[in-house]
């Protein structure tokens, strides 16, 4: 399903390369994210899934340079667009990123977006503020078709952030990540509070977007929305990508034990959830960090597999599932 109308030099990514970060805490040291590898091409939607705290946020915060200032980023991220020169964001001067990347390259839709409003200002106000700042002139027009593509009716815009619902503030969110109509767009849980038919709105948004040529890195626990927008998923595990992988082949043939395992969970399939409970990141073993919960683990696990779409020393061969 990807776009490609663009000659080959000239096709639009971001890439990760080795991306790690460290939080320092008294006494020790988060390692949130471990050497992320993958890129996000145009025309894809790549979806990052993983149990809470795996390291899925700080990983979109990094490429953002939004991580707070007791973080330590190393590796590389860089952003291609239509053979500009690309921008390094790993290291990127704060007005480089506050001036052309941020709403602009790429759009962030944060998690909890309520705590992000400006309390004493109407979504609308907000909006078109936003706008304003992105460049785009903001007639009433484009605020008014910014409302619809996320799903919200135009009296809902005369709303305050403490009027809003959590799905209401959830849309508002999305579309302040989409004002400055930006190529690649990060989404953190953009579905959060939103009732199906809403789930399914701005799915179908995320794929349009995605289809004309855009990018989107979406985040979620929502496996159901995942297999409906995503061409890929990456799977995260105590911070590292364990499986990066078409989404067909995630959904269907999937080869990671822990992959194969956050399927399982699903009520519409075996409704059976992983035994034990990921490692805290200040305490990562050696070797693969899944291992206490596997039932396939050998003393090879003792090593850290490689990724080679799959980072496992046993990966499941045929995996029954549906
Ligand atoms: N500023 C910080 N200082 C120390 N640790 C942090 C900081 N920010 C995040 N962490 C830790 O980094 C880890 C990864 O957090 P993150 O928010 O990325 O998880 P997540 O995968 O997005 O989870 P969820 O699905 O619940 O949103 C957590 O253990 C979290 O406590
Ligand atoms: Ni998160």
């Amino acid at each position: 399903m990807s776009h490609t109308s663009t000659s080959p030099e000239a096709v639009s990514r971001l890439r990760v390369d080795g991306l790690s970060v460290r939080f320092q805490i008294p006494g020790a040291v988060v390692r949130a994210v471990t050497d992320a590898r993958f890129e996000v091409r145009q025309g894809e939607c790549l979806a990052l899934v993983g149990e809470s705290g795996c390291g899925k946020s700080v990983m979109a915060h990094a490429l953002l340079g939004l991580l707070p200032a007791n973080a330590e980023v190393t590796g590389a991220v860089r952003l291609e667009t239509g053979g500009a020169e690309p921008v390094d964001l790993v290291g990127a001067p704060e007005d480089v990123l506050a001036r052309r990347v941020r709403g602009r390259m790429i759009g962030l839709v944060p998690q909890s977006p309520a705590t992000h409003l400006t309390p004493v200002r109407t979504a609308r106000a907000q909006l078109a503020e936003t706008l304003r700042e992105l460049g785009n002139p903001a007639g009433s027009d484009d605020l008014a078709d910014l409302a619809r593509r996320v799903g919200l009716r135009p009296a809902d815009l005369d709303l305050y952030p403490h009027q809003l619902s959590g799905g209401m503030a959830q849309r508002v969110a999305n579309a302040l990540a989409l004002a400055g109509d930006p190529w690649l767009i990060v989404a953190d849980e953009p579905t959060t509070g939103l009732d199906r038919p809403l789930v399914e709105t701005t799915m179908s948004e995320l794929r349009r977007l995605t289809d004309e040529g855009r990018a989107v890195l979406l985040i979620t626990h929502d496996l159901r929305a995942t297999e409906q927008v995503a061409d890929r998923v990456a799977v995260m595990y105590a911070g590292r990508i364990v499986s990066l992988t078409s989404a067909d082949e995630f959904f269907t043939r999937p080869r990671h034990p822990y992959a194969a395992g956050l399927l399982d969970a699903l009520p519409s399939r075996r409704f059976t959830a992983i035994p034990g409970h990921p490692p805290e990141l200040t305490l990562l073993p050696d070797g693969c960090a899944f291992r206490p919960r596997c039932d396939r683990a050998t003393a090879a696990c003792e090593r850290i597999p490689e990724l080679n779409e799959v980072a496992c020393h046993h990966p499941l061969e045929h995996h029954a599932v549906r």
